[in-house]
C-alpha cells in the first residue's frame, strides 16, 4: 500500500496531470524552458542544486499540485479530546477526514482557484511563495512523510522533460480539461489522454 499507492501512485499521477498542462498551455511551457535555458543550458541535465534559480519551474510544478488536487481528502484523523469548530462539536475520537480540495480550490483564498496560473506562487521580486493555505500534502505532524522525496522527484522529472522534450497534444488534436477531468479512486487521476514529446534539438537548444 505504501510502496505502490501513497509512493508510485501520487507522483506518476502527478507528472500525468504535469504532461497534460504542459500540452495545453505552450506559452506556459515556453517560459519553463527559457528559464531552464537560461539558468541550467541543455548541456546537462537540471539537479537539485539548480532549484534555487528554477522559479518558474517550481510555481509550475505547484500550480499543477493544487489544481490536480490527487489526493482530495486527508488520511482519517481524529481528535485527543472534545473540539469546537464553529459551532460543531467534533467528539474525541471520532473519525473525521479533511478535504483538501475545499482549500486548494477556494476562491477566498485563491482569488480565481479555476484559472492555471504557476504565477500565483511567484512574489513581485521574482522569489517563490509558499503560501500555508498550500497543503497537497496536507499539514500537521502527520502530514505526507513521502513530501520531499515527491517534491525532488517531480522537479528532476519534469525539469528534465520540459529540457529534452517539447510536449504537444497529438497532430491536429486539441486536449479538453473537461474531457480528460477525472477519475477518483486512490487519487484523483486524469483519465487517459494522448501526447506528443518531440525532442527539442538544433537552434533551440543551443
Ligand atoms: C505528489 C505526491 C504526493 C502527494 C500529493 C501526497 C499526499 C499525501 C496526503 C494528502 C497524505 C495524508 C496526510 C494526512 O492525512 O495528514 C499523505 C500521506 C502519506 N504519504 Fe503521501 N503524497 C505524495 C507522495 C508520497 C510519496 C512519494 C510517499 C512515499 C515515498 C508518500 C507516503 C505517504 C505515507 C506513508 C502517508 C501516510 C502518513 C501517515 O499516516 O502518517 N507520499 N500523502
Amino acid at each position: 500500500m505504501d510502496l505502490f499507492l501513497a509512493g508510485t501512485e501520487t507522483t506518476s499521477t502527478t507528472v500525468t496531470w504535469a504532461s497534460f498542462y504542459l500540452a495545453t498551455r505552450p506559452d506556459i511551457q515556453s517560459r519553463i524552458f527559457a528559464e531552464i535555458k537560461a539558468n541550467v543550458g541543455t548541456e546537462r541535465l537540471p539537479s537539485m542544486q539548480d532549484k534555487q534559480s528554477l522559479v518558474y519551474t517550481e510555481a509550475f510544478i505547484m500550480e499543477v499540485l493544487r489544481m490536480s488536487n490527487i489526493v482530495i481528502f486527508s488520511a482519517p484523523h481524529a481528535p485527543v479530546a472534545d473540539v469546537w469548530i464553529r459551532g460543531f462539536r467534533i467528539p474525541k475520537g471520532m473519525q473525521i477526514m479533511p478535504d483538501i480540495n475545499s482549500v486548494l480550490s477556494d476562491p477566498a483564498i485563491w482569488g480565481d482557484p479555476e484559472n492555471f496560473r504557476p504565477d500565483r506562487f511567484v512574489s513581485e521580486e521574482g522569489t517563490l511563495l509558499k503560501p500555508d493555505e498550500f497543503i497537497p500534502f496536507f499539514t500537521g505532524r502527520r502530514n505526507c512523510i513521502g513530501e520531499s522525496l515527491a517534491r525532488m522527484e517531480l522537479f528532476l522529472f519534469i525539469s528534465a522533460l520540459v529540457q529534452r522534450f517539447e510536449i504537444m497534444p497529438p497532430e491536429g488534436e486539441t486536449l479538453d480539461i473537461n474531457e480528460v477531468d477525472g477519475i477518483f479512486g486512490g487519487t484523483h487521476a486524469p483519465k487517459p489522454f494522448y501526447i506528443r514529446a518531440i525532442l527539442r534539438h538544433g537552434k533551440e537548444m543551443n
